[in-house]
């Protein structure tokens, strides 16, 4: 059933409340979260920074329905993480895209869209949803840097390009929200960097909830609204610190000290995540 607010509209944030989960069972087993909370307002940027193995895919898992919480509440606008993925208002963007090598660029992109025909009415249905006219796929790839690539194949692309492909296939179907996890990792900087501007671009006309993990702090300030910041053992959230820079964030504005700024605020709260953790009685 649809949670409802007390003015009767179905709620328009992500929220996950005092979420537990345990992985295994005995003396084996792993608390890989503990009292988890978190808001995501709709149309926010938010960025999960903290140590390898703190939780922060668990997180993603957890909202995405992949993973069901041992205790606590977890709510996608309003309605269960299963609801919300059986209505396709989650789209995921992996470490590594996936693309399907027998198809072009534009189709790839455009095939969720004409496979997925059913998931607008379905999302109609849960209250608070905000339906949109189907983006231009072209425009979409133009944006991502990609108009000249349209008609080649995956195995033609950089891992570069291959990964912006995949980034403008999920803001295609237009999901409520988008996960991405590390999507960049496996980039140079000078690549990274200028796919966070594409990114932005595109989470600029698209309007959609972005839930982002990064081990990169310089990343996380660029391109969030807020940046939730991890600890270990177990895994919780230890700050969250809003990015109050003015947007478009662009590559110049990576040198300026307001940014420095944020970098070393998140910085700090990061080593203040690894004192308190598990491997630091080890180091
Ligand atoms: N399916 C699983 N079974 C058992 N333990 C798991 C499972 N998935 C994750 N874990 C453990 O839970 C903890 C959190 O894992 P998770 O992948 O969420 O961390 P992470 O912060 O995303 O790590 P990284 O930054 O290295 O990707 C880790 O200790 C991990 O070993």
């Amino acid at each position: 059933m649809t949670a409802m607010t007390p003015a009767g509209t179905a709620p328009d944030t992500i929220s996950i409340d005092k979420a537990v989960k345990i992985y295994g069972s005995g003396p084996g087993q792993h608390v890989a979260l503990n009292g988890v909370d978190v808001t995501i307002e709709r149309g926010q940027f938010v960025s999960i920074i903290g140590p390898s193995g703190c939780g922060k895919s668990t997180l993603l898992r957890l909202i995405a329905g992949l993973e069901v919480a041992d205790a606590g509440d977890v709510s996608v606008f309003g309605v269960s993480p299963e609801k919300a993925c059986a209505a396709k208002m989650i789209g995921l963007v992996p470490q590594t895209p996936a693309l399907l090598p027998w198809l072009t660029v534009l189709k790839n992109v455009s095939l969720p869209a004409r496979i997925n025909t059913g998931a607008d009415r379905r999302r109609q249905r849960i209250g608070g949803h905000v339906g949109k006219n189907a983006p231009d796929m072209r425009d979409l790839l133009t944006k991502a840097g990609l108009g000249d690539a349209l008609d080649k194949l995956p195995a033609q692309l950089s891992g570069g390009m291959q990964q912006r492909t995949a980034i403008v296939r999920a803001f295609g179907v237009q999901p409520d929200v988008l996960l991405m996890d590390e999507p960049f990792s496996a980039l140079d900087e000078f690549t990274r960097e200028s796919i966070q501007g594409q990114l932005l671009d595109i989470w600029d006309q698209m309007n959609t909830t972005v839930v982002f993990v990064t081990h990169s702090v310089t990343e996380a300030v660029r391109l969030s609204d807020k940046v939730l910041v991890m600890s270990a053992g177990p895994g919780r959230i230890t700050a969250s610190v809003d990015i109050t820079l003015d947007r478009p964030r662009s590559e110049a504005m990576l040198k300026t000290a307001e940014f420095h700024h944020f970098e070393d605020v998140i910085r700090d709260h990061l080593q203040s995540a690894w004192r308190n953790g598990p491997l630091s009685s080890a180091a």
